[in-house]
C-alpha cells in the first residue's frame, strides 16, 4: 500500500530525531558478503540493526563500529510507523528495528527481498524523505516484472502478507537538491526483526 504524504505530519519531529541518531551512529557504507561497498549509506535505531559485512547479513543488537547498542527508537519514529501500519491494515505492528538509508545522487539499491527478519507475518513500513526516487516493486521471483513508483518526500510504502517477500529496489537517485534535506534522500524502513 502506498500512503502518499503520510509522514508529513511527523516531519519536524522525525528530522530532529534523525539528527540525534546519526550523531550517535553515523551513516556508513557497509560491505556486502561478496565484497562490494554499498552505494547507500546506512545506520539503524531500535533494539537491533541490520548490518552486512564479509560474513553475511544479520541483525545485530550492537553497532559494529562502536560495539555499543544502536540508539533507541525515538517515540516519534514509533508513532509514525504504528500510524502508517495501522492505516495499511496492520494495527498490531510494533517495530523493533529501523534501518535508515541515505542515498546521494547516483546511489541505488538493487532488487532484493527483506528476509533477515524473524517473523514474516510482520510488515515492512518504508518512509521516503528528501529527494524523489523510483521504487521498484516486483514479485516473489527476482525476474518477475516490476512496477515503478515515484516516492516523494513524506510518502510511505507498506508491504506485508502475500507481498512480504516481494523483490524491491531503488533505481539510481537523480541529481537534485531538496528544500529540506538538500542533496539526498533518506529512507526509514521499520521492521519486526527479533
Ligand atoms: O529506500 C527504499 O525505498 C527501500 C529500502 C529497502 O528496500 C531496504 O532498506 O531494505
Ligand atoms: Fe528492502
Amino acid at each position: 500500500m502506498l500512503l502518499r504524504s503520510a509522514a508529513l505530519a511527523f516531519e519536524t519531529e522525525v528530522l530532529t530525531a534523525l539528527d540525534e541518531i546519526t550523531l550517535q551512529a553515523p551513516f556508513r557504507h557497509m560491505v556486502t558478503p561478496g565484497g562490494f561497498t554499498m552505494s547507500v549509506a546506512m545506520t539503524n535505531c531500535g533494539e537491533a540493526g541490520w548490518v552486512t559485512d564479509r560474513t553475511g547479513y544479520r541483525y545485530d543488537r550492537n553497532d559494529p563500529e562502536t560495539g555499543r547498542p544502536w540508539p533507541a527508537m525515538p517515540t516519534c519514529f514509533l508513532d509514525l510507523a504504528v500510524h502508517c501500519a495501522s492505516r495499511a491494515g496492520y494495527p498490531a505492528f510494533r517495530p523493533d528495528a529501523c534501518l535508515i538509508n541515505r542515498y546521494e545522487p547516483g546511489a541505488r539499491l538493487s532488487l532484493h527481498q527483506d528476509r533477515d527478519e524473524r517473523d514474516f507475518a510482520k510488515p515492512i513500513v518504508s518512509i521516503s524523505l528528501g529527494l524523489p526516487a523510483i521504487f521498484q516493486f516486483g514479485g516473489l521471483k527476482r525476474d518477475d516484472p516490476v512496477k515503478k513508483f515515484a516516492m516523494r518526500h513524506g510518502d510511505v510504502a507498506v508491504w506485508g502478507g502475500a507481498s512480504r517477500l516481494c523483490y524491491h529496489g531503488v533505481t539510481a537517485l537523480k541529481e537534485g537538491v531538496h528544500d529540506v534535506l538538500g542533496r539526498m534522500r533518506v529512507n526509514l524502513t521499520f521492521r519486526g526483526a527479533l
